[in-house]
């Protein structure tokens, strides 16, 4: 998969890029992560970027050009559709299941927003698809982006050493993650859960289903509303409801 990112700050977001699983995915040639930063499309002598607001009021808008330059550029740099995103507060909410249909995508673009956004022209003709990554304000777009780069980007194929990990992804099943322990297995702070020193892999299994639903009952019941449960998971979550409410 080809991600291209437009954006003012590359090095930040090749930095993003070039660390952990998604560096190694680059490095394995299942992923391949490009910047191309707008001033570089800039046909003034001081490469500028922004303009004043129309109908005036505070802060700078993106100008069209540049962007617009610069995402024909990305368009030509390969031969696949581009499918084009924006990153900002006015956009869906970035969920699992949106990170898993991008994933398949032969490239995605990345555009990021700096000031107080771009002009509403440029996102009507160039901008597929408008993204959050959740109902807070950043400075830019560019978090978002590196958001969607980590997310997409380890569910490459062969991105993951154990495809497993993929799976009991907390959200991949809609549930939250149950509690991972290390040794030592008695420590000042506590101990090990016994089940998970007891070999019975069956019990195991249970027991981890078991804290995932109760904590996504706990902590997240809307997720969990969501979601049909099979019979083995109500009674495990029944469970859990029974002891916690002693
Ligand atoms: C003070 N203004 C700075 C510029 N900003 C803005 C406006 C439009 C586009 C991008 C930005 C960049 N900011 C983002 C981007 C994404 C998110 C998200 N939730 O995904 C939050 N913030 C609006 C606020």
């Amino acid at each position: 998969m080809r991600i291209d990112v437009v954006t003012l700050f590359p090095d930040f977001m090749r930095q993003c890029a070039a660390v952990g699983v998604v560096g190694r995915a680059q490095q394995r040639e299942l992923l391949q992560v490009e910047t191309w930063n707008p001033r570089d499309y800039a046909t003034d002598n001081y490469r500028t970027v922004d303009g004043r607001t129309c109908g005036g009021g505070p802060g700078m808008v993106m100008l069209i050009e540049p962007l617009r330059s610069a995402l024909k550029a990305v368009r030509e740099a390969a031969p696949d559709p581009v499918h084009v995103i924006y990153l900002s507060p006015q956009g869906a909410r970035l969920t699992q299941g949106r990170v898993e249909a991008l994933a398949k995508l032969p490239r995605i673009a990345l555009l990021c927003g700096r000031y107080e956004g771009v002009d509403e022209r440029l996102l009507a003709h160039e901008v597929d698809e408008e993204l959050s990554i959740g109902d807070y304000v950043l400075s830019g777009g560019e978090l978002g982006a590196a958001v969607i780069i980590d997310a997409v980007g380890r569910l490459q194929d062969g991105a993951l050493n154990d495809a497993q990990s993929a799976e009991q992804d907390s959200f991949s099943n809609g549930l939250l993650d149950c509690p991972h322990y290390a040794k030592p297995v008695h420590d000042a702070l506590g101990d090990v859960p016994d089940v998970l020193l007891s070999g019975d892999h069956a019990a195991i299994r249970r027991w981890r289903l078991k804290q995932s639903l109760g904590r996504t009952w706990l902590r997240r019941p809307d997720l969990l509303a969501q979601r049909a449960l099979d019979k083995e998971s109500r009674a495990l979550l029944d469970e859990f409801r029974r002891e916690h409410a002693q």
